[in-house]
């Protein structure tokens, strides 16, 4: 049986995707079975007649059917399910995650936004993202920026995690710039804040659909990060 992983982070646009598909392609080049779940995807492109995560994750990865529910308006879900009065099944979406454990070594689960996002509106209350995350017993693997801001966006997510009583399994940084003193001090003093060493530190690439592959190579022949990846998957590793 596999274990599925939840991919959050401190909001939208920040990332997600990003690291989703490099951990995908990390992980499967040192042999663990991976598949990636997005159970809530807002906002139709017309420019690509689709979901932009559900597309990169297909023509970036080649990983299809990784969507569960598709909402056409781009707003936040219990909006955009207001919006088109689309009914949601919750035990659909705990069964896929369910069956794709038992399929694969690692499900990459991504979330709708940052942590703290309403999934639907019910009559009780909000159904929010870290009830879905409890429900389906996932730990959180939480993405963020490094850049000026980082460190309030970072903590107060983390701070709400841990408020939930969620599992912070760790953090990658995105869009890390190498050089500037902002960006190195905010990943050392977050890890001193929240207690969780980054697993990695992704740079902005230039070109993500061609230097993401030698960013991982390079990676690879790196042994304490593989020792680290190999830590936060619980050697589910075969290699
Ligand atoms: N490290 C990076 N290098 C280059 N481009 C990046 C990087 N990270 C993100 N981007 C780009 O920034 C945009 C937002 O990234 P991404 O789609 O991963 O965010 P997200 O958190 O998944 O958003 P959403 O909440 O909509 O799911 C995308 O166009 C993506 O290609
Ligand atoms: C549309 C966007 N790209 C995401 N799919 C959904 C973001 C939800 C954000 C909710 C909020 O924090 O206000
Ligand atoms: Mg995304």
């Amino acid at each position: 049986m596999g274990q599925a992983y939840f991919i959050t982070g401190t909001g939208t646009d920040i990332g997600k995707t990003v690291v989703t598909s490099f951990l995908y392609k990390t992980l499967n080049q040192l042999g663990v079975k991976t598949m990636i779940c997005k159970p809530f995807q807002t906002g139709y492109r017309e420019d690509i007649q689709g979901y932009p995560d559900l597309h990169w994750f297909e023509t970036e990865l080649g990983v299809e059917n990784s969507g569960i529910y598709q909402l056409k308006p781009e707003t936040s879900p219990h909006l955009a399910i207001r919006l088109t009065q689309q009914e949601i099944d919750v035990q659909r979406i705990l069964n896929r995650i369910q069956q794709l454990q038992k399929e694969f070594d690692v499900v990459l689960v991504e979330g709708a936004g940052g942590l703290a996002v309403p999934l639907i509106e019910q009559k009780a209350g909000f159904y929010m993202t870290k009830d879905l995350v409890i429900d389906a017993e996932l730990p959180i693997i939480a993405v963020s920026p490094s850049g000026l801001g980082a460190i309030h966006d970072a903590l107060t997510t983390f701070t709400y995690a841990q408020a939930c009583q969620l599992n912070i399994q760790s953090i990658i940084f995105n869009r890390f710039n190498y050089t500037n003193e902002i960006h190195q001090d905010n990943v050392q003093t977050i890890e001193k804040l929240i207690a969780v060493s980054p697993l990695v530190c992704l740079p902005n690439f230039k070109n993500i659909h061609t230097e993401m592959d030698s960013f991982i190579e390079k990676l690879l022949q790196n042994n304490h990060f593989v020792t680290h990846i190999r830590e936060v998957f619980n050697c589910v590793l075969h290699k």
